[in-house]
């Protein structure tokens, strides 16, 4: 199916509308909100090597987009680009799988009985991926990132943008996924786009309507993502909180376990309401205290994904911690989801960077204590309830 590219107006008002693409890129994009912290990203230089967004003056959509990372996610966004017209090279690791999608056009492993698209192309080269690409999108998990970004910025393109589709906070440094590319994959901070939403893959994958955001300190980069990948199905809106939107991505995992944890225990819909907008409080303050906007956790990035992910059991966080709820371990549930629960680790680094902020977050904490210091589930909810009374 070839969508035409329709561009949606910013999610929230008082931005401007998107109106034409020909707007010249913003080459001095405020590295504020996307590089703090990088004194421990990497001393690489980020800005020396980088070039520009690579939007400047550019009529017509991005075409040649690469995706670098071949899971479900990475596989869903390589065939939302292919709907919308782009020509997408998806990169795997393993040529085994290479092979398969070359062969079959599909991704049986991540997204069994979709068809990827005429225009998507895998390969395990990634300089054949990243040859003439105009856009780059990165879906490798997020604790992975770093250890890939050392090897992807040798061939990453001088320009164009680089756009982060991981949900994360990197353990033991706290740096955000757009913090990472910029410090060890030493691409500017304007040029680095991020696409957070409630996103979940199969459902978008099988076509079903969803929006999303991209954020970016350089509107234009965001202006320029959001032409080439909008389609009859997906529908991204821009935003330039860049810090929001990861910080959201990353949280409402963690709530999401916390709900699926309530309802392993089997507890019902006021415990999950109750644990979804206290979620969406702690998810606020730390955003904030790290210097986002408190509108973005109202939007598609904060309560958006949050009810997306705590209400539905494609999530493989929520999945998990149902899991947990009914009593299996940590390592048992892991294993027998077999999937990726980006929360599991992301409730160890949120909480470090709470601590660090003197932020509370006891949602966070009391799923902490489950994942990794052997708490009951059922002391999950006590904890949470035996708290001293507060305004809300
Ligand atoms: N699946 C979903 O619905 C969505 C996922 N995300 C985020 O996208 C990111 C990727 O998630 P998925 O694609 O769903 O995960 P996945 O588990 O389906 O796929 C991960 C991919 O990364 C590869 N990989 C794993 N470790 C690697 C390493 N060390 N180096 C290179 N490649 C490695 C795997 O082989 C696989 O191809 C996560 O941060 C997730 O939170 C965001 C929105 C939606
Ligand atoms: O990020 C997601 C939906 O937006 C995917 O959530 P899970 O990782 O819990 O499956």
């Amino acid at each position: 199916m070839a969508a035409t590219a329709t561009p949606a107006a910013p999610e929230r008002a008082g931005e401007p509308a998107v109106v034409t693409t020909t707007e010249p890129a913003n080459g001095s994009g405020s590295p504020s909100g996307t590089a703090g912290n990088s004194d421990t990203a990497d001393t690489a230089d980020t800005a020396g090597t980088a070039g520009t967004a690579g939007t400047a003056g550019t009529a017509e959509p991005l075409q040649r987009f690469a995706v670098l990372g071949a899971g479900a996610w990475g596989s869903t966004f390589a065939k939302v680009l292919a709907d919308a017209g782009r020509e997408v090279k998806l990169w795997a690791r393993r040529t085994s799988q290479v092979d398969r999608i070359n062969a079959t056009g599909r991704n049986e492993e991540y997204l069994p009985g979709i068809e990827l698209g005429e225009n998507v192309t895998a390969t395990d080269d990634l300089d054949e991926a990243l040859t003439d690409s105009q856009a780059v999108a990165l879906a490798v998990p997020s604790q992975s990132l770093r250890e890939n970004l050392t090897v992807f910025r040798q061939v990453l393109p001088g320009a164009g943008p680089v756009i982060s589709l991981a949900k994360g906070v990197e353990v033991g440094t706290g740096l955000r996924m757009s913090e990472l590319i910029a410090g060890v994959g030493r691409i500017a901070p304007e040029r680095i786009v991020v696409l957070s939403g409630p996103n979940l893959a199969a459902e978008i994958a099988a076509g079903q309507p969803t929006a999303t955001v991209l954020a970016c300190t350089d509107h234009a980069a965001a202006v320029a993502v959001q032409l080439a990948c909008a389609g009859g199905y997906f529908r991204p809106y821009t935003i330039t909180d860049v810090i929001g939107t990861e910080i959201a991505g990353t949280t409402k995992n963690i709530i999401a376990l916390a709900t699926g944890i309530a309802e392993g225990l089997g507890l019902g819909l006021n415990t999950s309401a109750s644990l979804i907008a206290r979620g969406l409080n702690e998810m606020t303050g730390l955003g904030v205290a790290l210097g986002a906007s408190a509108q973005t956790f109202a939007g598609l990035a904060g309560l958006g994904d949050l009810v997306a992910t705590c209400s539905s059991p494609l999530s493989r966080n929520r999945s998990l911690g149902v899991l947990l709820g009914k009593g299996q371990s940590l390592q048992q549930a892991t294993e027998t989801t077999g999937a990726l629960a980006e929360g599991v680790v992301s409730c160890r680094s949120t909480r470090d960077l709470a601590h660090r902020h003197g932020i509370s977050m006891p949602i966070t904490e009391a799923v902490f204590a489950v994942c990794h210091q052997h708490a009951a589930p059922e002391q999950m909810i006590r904890s949470l309830m035996d708290r001293p009374p507060t305004p809300e």
